[in-house]
């Protein structure tokens, strides 16, 4: 992948590349990689903002397809030499059937890596998540944890389980030989939970405050903390990833790496309530209004309702036994592992990513007071 001083060369595929995280890569990557001639964007649905990146020095391509069509990955990755696969179903409420979280996360993935091999591309970078380690189902907390911390990861859920599968199917590929004659060099990010502008949950909990007259009850122990990550961060450390994949493949390829920065660890709801507080919302109780035990009540009777109703509708609130759990899980990250390796440091500090972020949802839905 070796680029000349003078001509960018280079040319990069991102799956998913219209997601939350997506758009925040290819933004990134057309900001900070100044050896890219061609961004492909592939992604089952398209957006408009693509348009106004067409104009710019880069060829921005966008393309419509479905990971599950190997033949539509392939021609995709025909010519490209790093691909970042974003693209998968992020389902934890029951919206998508099992089957289809599968497809797209693992039958995807591995429709990726096999075009890779197809085509002779040899850099994949691989967006896995934390939820290929945990919170496990036990409920165990994973407290200031890095890469080689010890946990049992077992999950149930198709979700983390699709991820960890698929996480497993990159890691695997890595060395194995493309055409060409070269080899496959693979690694996977682990983001924890990301924030920031496009946050599709965030703003459903701005909306549920609105709702509830700005206020939001806490349902979780301010104790329990739980990891999260600046969706700018996220992005950087893709392309840094992609970056140094080529120079440091000894080092790097196969390895996985957890998203971390200076963002706060405190409980999930306290953490969304540094945008939700000054947007005008209010978290109600300082601890738990309900006990825990009407709490796992009620998930069950979300499910129960969940299942009544789906010939009718999709039911499917943010409160099931399985966010539940999540949220009750104490999980964060400490590690260093990704400034050792590829030289990562942040991009963006906690206070702008929190301004940035605050601004997205003031513009977003106006002031709730
Ligand atoms: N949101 C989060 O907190 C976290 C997300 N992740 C991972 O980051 C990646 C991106 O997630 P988000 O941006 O949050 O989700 P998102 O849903 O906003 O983006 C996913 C993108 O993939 C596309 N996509 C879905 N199925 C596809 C298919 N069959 N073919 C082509 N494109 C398809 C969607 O259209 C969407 O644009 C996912 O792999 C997810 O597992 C990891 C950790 C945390
Ligand atoms: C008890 C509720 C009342 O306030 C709060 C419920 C919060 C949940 C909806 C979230 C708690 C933890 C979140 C997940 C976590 O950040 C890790 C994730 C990683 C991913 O790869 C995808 C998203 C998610 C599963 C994220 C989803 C929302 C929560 C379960």
């Amino acid at each position: 992948m070796a680029a000349c001083a003078e001509a960018p060369e280079l040319v990069y595929l991102v799956t998913g590349g219209c997601g939350f995280l997506g758009e925040h890569v290819v933004r990134m990557l057309l900001e900070q990689e100044p050896r890219l001639r061609e961004l492909r964007v592939f992604d089952l649905r398209l957006s408009p903002w693509l348009e106004e990146l067409k104009t710019g020095p880069v060829q921005v391509t966008a393309i419509q397809g479905d990971v599950t069509q190997a033949h539509e990955v392939a021609a995709a990755v025909s010519g490209a030499h790093v691909v970042i696969h974003t693209a998968g179903v992020v389902d934890v409420f029951g919206r998508v059937s099992p089957e289809t979280i599968y497809k797209v996360n693992v039958q995807g993935t591995q429709n990726v890596i096999e075009a890779c091999v197809q085509m002779g591309t040899r850099f994949l970078v691989h967006t896995s998540s934390m939820e290929v380690v945990g919170p496990n189902i036990k409920g165990q907390p994973f407290h200031r944890g890095d890469e080689d911390t010890p946990y049992e990861a077992v999950h149930k859920h198709p979700y983390p389980q699709s991820k960890a599968q698929a996480e497993r199917l990159v890691l695997e590929a890595n060395g194995r030989e493309v055409r060409g004659g070269l080899t496959l060099v693979t690694c996977a990010l682990r983001p924890t939970g990301i924030y920031g502008e496009g946050h599709q949950i965030m703003r459903d909990f701005y909306r549920q405050g609105l709702r509830l007259g700005g206020r939001l009850f806490r349902a979780v122990p301010a104790s329990v903390e739980h990891g999260r990550v600046y969706v700018g961060n996220v992005a950087w450390m893709h392309v840094l990833v992609a970056r140094e994949l080529e120079q440091r493949a000894a080092l790097m390829g196969g390895q996985v790496y957890f998203c971390y920065d200076q963002s706060p660890y405190k409980s999930y709801e306290d953490f969304n309530m540094e945008f939700l507080g000054p947007c005008g919302l209010r978290l109600v109780g300082t601890r738990p209004l309900l006990p825990h035990w009407l709490l796992v009540l009620l998930t069950a009777l979300n499910t129960l309702l969940q299942w009544l109703l789906r010939p009718l509708v999709l039911y499917a609130p943010l409160l099931n036994p399985y966010t539940l759990a999540m949220a009750n899980t104490t999980f964060t990250v400490s590690t260093n592992k990704a400034q050792r390796h590829f030289g990562y440091k942040p991009l963006f500090s906690w206070e702008v990513s929190r301004a940035r972020t605050i601004l997205w949802l003031q513009g977003k839905e106006g002031s709730a007071q």
